[in-house]
């Protein structure tokens, strides 16, 4: 077995590798050609930075695509450009923006991986004859024999925890895993940057890349302004008890949790904690009306071993992560008459609809990835769920 855990020689296995044009990419690239594998380089124009995203001026994508090809130069490998920018728009862009109007908070990554990278880019792969389609992802996947499938393969979070892309990769199918390769799962960032130098790479110094690629400086509401320019309207703030205390531009300029910046002065302080597309209301209340024990969630992809009704229908202790910046922390998922949900033992403040849970068999690194859902709603402690539904259900005014 090598890398690529494949039985056959390196030079009789072809992969692609899917090159952003920035260091983690590339090195996967090096790694490859330098073991002896049969690589192609393909990247994929997602946006055009200075006309549909970005401010005139700005032109990180075609220095990106630049950048890849240069890696792909120095490596000997050959490099291919696709246009991807109508597929990108149409299933991350626009839905991303829909999601904001709807009152919830986006992951961006993963409808991209799974409609683009994981999809198109993979069946492109599978076109050109690649017995897999590697990343620069940090996650890990390894072989998992199961009784009835021997090339069973599953995810583990990656060795360094910093890097961790678990989250942005719970809704990664079965039949994708079998064929996908993760080589910087069991590298930290230092030895990649360390590789790249090595590699005579140019991309070795260049910074890391922003939590979400189309949004400059996580300034998402002027991406939105510019694409959908009428998709703020204006409404109430309210505060949990049913005072209205003021009024805003727009429910998609808010999330759940924020605190700065609502404009309205009560003497204490508030957080958002509802975002009520229906009515147009920017709910408001002390930060105990944000703690979160039960998350529901939809649109599941389960990667245990048995089905998810097997593994969860007694209640299945596990650890979840409702953010993509905090850890795994100790839970317990059903799936039930009621739906699938997750009981948080700890509760969780700022917990946001269109977010995910990912679920976990430990807390630590080297979990393995049992897969997840997003999350639908959340249910609060205490009594600030009654107060929230009872003000939902209030009458509003035109
Ligand atoms: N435009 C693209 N074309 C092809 N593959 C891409 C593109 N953008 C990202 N990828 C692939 O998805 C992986 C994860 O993307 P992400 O945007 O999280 O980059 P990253 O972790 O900063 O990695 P890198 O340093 O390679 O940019 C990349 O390592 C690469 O394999």
């Amino acid at each position: 077995m090598n890398t690529l855990d494949f039985d056959k020689r390196p030079e009789d296995t072809r992969v692609v590798v899917a090159m952003s044009g920035g260091v983690d990419s590339s090195v996967v690239a090096g790694i490859l050609k330098r073991e002896g594998y049969d690589v192609l380089g393909i990247t994929l124009q997602l946006y055009d930075h200075g006309a549909a995203v970005h401010r005139a001026g700005s032109c990180c994508a075609g220095q990106d695509i630049d950048d890849a090809r240069r890696v792909c130069e120095t490596l000997g490998i050959p490099h291919y450009v696709l246009d991807y920018e109508q597929r990108f728009r149409d299933t991350v862009i626009n839905p991303f923006m829909e999601s904001y109007v709807a009152g919830e908070t986006p992951i961006p990554c993963v409808a991209c991986n799974q409609t683009v990278k994981f999809a198109d880019l993979l069946a492109t792969a599978r076109e050109l004859g690649a017995d897999a389609l590697a990343t620069g992802h940090y996650i890990r996947s390894k072989s998992v024999p199961l009784a009835n499938d021997p090339g069973h393969r599953a995810l583990f979070r990656p060795i360094d925890s910093e890097r961790d892309q678990s989250y942005f990769l719970f809704a990664t199918t079965q039949e994708q895993i079998d064929y996908l390769r993760f080589p910087l799962g069991a590298m930290s960032k230092a030895e990649v940057r360390v590789l790249a130098e090595d590699m005579g790479l140019v991309v070795a110094q260049k910074a890391d890349s922003q939590d979400i690629c189309f949004v400059p400086q996580g300034k998402y509401a002027d991406v939105i302004n510019k694409l959908k320019p009428n998709a703020a309207l204006a409404g109430d703030i309210v505060h949990l008890d049913g005072r209205v205390l003021g009024n805003h531009e727009g429910i998609l300029h808010y999330t759940i949790g924020q605190r700065k910046g609502l404009g309205v002065a009560t003497g204490e302080p508030l957080y958002v904690i509802y975002l009520d597309a229906r009515s147009r209301r920017v709910i408001v209340g002390p930060k105990e009306a944000l703690e979160t024990h039960r998350v529901y969630l939809r649109d599941i992809n389960w990667l245990g071993d048995r089905t998810l009704a097997e593994d969860a229908s007694d209640g299945m202790p596990c650890f979840a992560k409702v953010r993509s910046t905090r850890p795994p922390t100790p839970a317990v998922l059903h799936a039930d008459e009621k739906g699938v949900y997750v009981d948080l033992e700890i509760g969780e403040a700022g917990v946001a609809p269109g977010q995910a849970c990912v679920l976990y068999s430990a807390p630590g690194a080297d979990a393995r990835v049992y897969g997840g859902g997003f999350i639908e709603r959340s249910e609060r402690s205490g009594t600030a769920e009654s107060a929230l539904k009872a003000l939902l259900a209030s009458p509003v005014a035109a």
